[in-house]
């Protein structure tokens, strides 16, 4: 039989070329149109977060799941919801009204900005961000930055599909869990 992780893995597409020449973009859509595997996905990801696999943590109650604009916020609010946790979004500037933070991180061409709002985290409380791929770790990494800057601590970076060969994981300030890792 299958695992988990064979069964997500297959499920994934490859779009060589997309969206520009030498990327290959890895589409997780597929398993969202499959309610068995969107259900495999959560329950793997859930199940993690409350079996104390986090390394070097010392308290496995989460306080709050921050999902990154614009694919994180396909899986953040689901898990927020089964852990019984908040759900807070990391959304590029200009789209969240009232007081926020900010953090730069840089994309393939010059510098973007990730916004939180500033009520979204408070001081001392736990957080996991999610996102659906780590390439070069830099968007995690701002969120990572919203998150330190309102004084929460986060505890784990999750991914369905990290891109093992960018490093990504090594810019980051806490563990990384990925289902399924790419070299190449
Ligand atoms: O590790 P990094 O090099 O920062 O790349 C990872 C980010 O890139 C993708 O989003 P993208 O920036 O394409 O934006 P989108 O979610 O709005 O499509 C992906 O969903 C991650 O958020
Ligand atoms: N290769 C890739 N596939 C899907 N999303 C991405 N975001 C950054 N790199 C990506």
């Amino acid at each position: 039989m299958m695992s988990d992780v064979e069964y997500l893995r297959s499920q994934l597409s490859e779009h060589p070329d997309f969206p520009k020449k030498g990327i290959v973009f890895l589409d997780i859509f597929p398993i969202l149109r499959n309610p068995v595997a969107f259900e495999t996905l959560i329950t793997h990801l859930v199940h993690h977060l409350t079996s104390h696999t986090i390394p070097n943590s010392t308290s496995k109650k989460i306080d709050v799941v921050v999902g990154l604009d614009a694919r994180g916020f396909l899986l953040g609010p689901i898990i927020a919801l089964r852990l019984g946790a908040a759900f807070v979004p990391v959304r590029k500037k200009g789209k969240l009204p009232g007081q926020c933070v900010s953090a730069s991180y840089e994309k393939e061409y010059g510098v973007d900005v990730f916004e939180m709002q500033a009520e979204g985290i408070q001081p001392g409380q736990t957080v996991v961000v999610v996102d659906d791929l780590i390439a070069t770790g830099g968007s995690a990494k701002a969120a990572g930055e919203l998150v330190a800057i309102q004084g929460g601590k986060t505890l784990e970076y999750l991914f369905i599909i990290e891109l093992a060969f960018l490093k990504g994981s090594e810019k980051l300030d806490a563990p990384v869990y990925s289902i399924i890792q790419s070299d190449d």
